[in-house]
């Protein structure tokens, strides 16, 4: 089984002038390569802190991270950005595709933007994204002209295209209607079974974490359960 993260006494305390807010302290957490895995807890238990340390946005303060095997801990920002692109990918409650770009455009950009453009490869993978999430008719639409579903799934091929380790998905149901949020998580289950992608997905829908392979669950801090189960086909 291969390990795509190893979390080890994570902690992290913001410091606003002399107030100290103490939000993860001490997360021990592993996930093997194609776990589909749901994140829960309360509002506030610290869920997106974890996944932005998990994501290299934000720095613990204490304890360690491997990601795919590679001790990030000493990482400079540069090869936290590096890897950050390179091996894992994003999907989150509000889509963030950049408005004035196609679908297209937007599925290619994690691979176009540090290459300085979208290549001929770049092209077709993104064209093949964008037809196994059920949009090859809105290939050349502007962002601006797809429905909130439409985005989200958008956003899930964005997150494919550089075949990341891992992806973590913040609340990526969360401001969609029932049928779209279903949709959605269809296709994450069906990128996991047939392609062995590694999920990560803060949620508060009950729903979507039944349908995990294993759900954790996070208070004042802590995860303060791990269950997991047999995934229905
Ligand atoms: N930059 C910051 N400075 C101080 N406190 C912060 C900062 N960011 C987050 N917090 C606090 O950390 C706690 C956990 O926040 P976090 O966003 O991780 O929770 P969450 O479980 O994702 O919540 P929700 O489900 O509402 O999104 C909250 O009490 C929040 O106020």
């Amino acid at each position: 089984m291969t390990r795509v993260l190893e979390a080890q006494g994570i902690e992290k305390v913001f410091k606003n002038g002399d107030e100290e807010t103490r939000v993860l302290n001490g997360i021990d957490l592993t996930l093997d390569k194609g776990e589909l895995v749901a994140l829960l807890g309360a509002s506030g238990s610290g869920k997106s802190t974890l996944l932005s340390i998990i994501g290299l946005l934000l720095r613990p303060t204490a304890g360690s991270l491997t990601l795919s095997g590679e001790r990030i801990d000493d990482f400079s920002e540069r090869q936290r950005a590096q890897f950050r692109n390179r091996r894992l990918g994003f999907v989150f409650q509000f889509h963030h595709l950049l408005p004035d770009f196609t679908a297209l455009e937007n599925v290619a950009f994690p691979a176009a933007a540090p290459a300085g453009g979208i290549s001929r490869e770049m092209r077709a993978r993104a064209r093949d994204l964008l037809t196994r999430v059920g949009l090859e008719d809105r290939i050349d639409y502007p962002a601006t002209r797809l429905s909130g579903g439409q985005k989200q799934r958008v956003a899930i091929a964005r997150a494919l295209m550089n075949r990341p380790d891992l992806i973590i998905a913040d609340e990526p149901t969360g401001n969609l209607d029932r049928e779209s949020a279903e949709r959605v998580l269809a296709l994450m289950r069906e990128v996991n079974r047939e392609d062995g992608a590694t999920f990560l997905i803060c949620t508060h829908d009950e729903g979507v974490a039944a349908r995990c392979s294993r759900q954790l669950t996070l208070r004042d801090g802590k995860l303060v359960s791990n269950v997991s189960r047999t995934i229905d086909a």
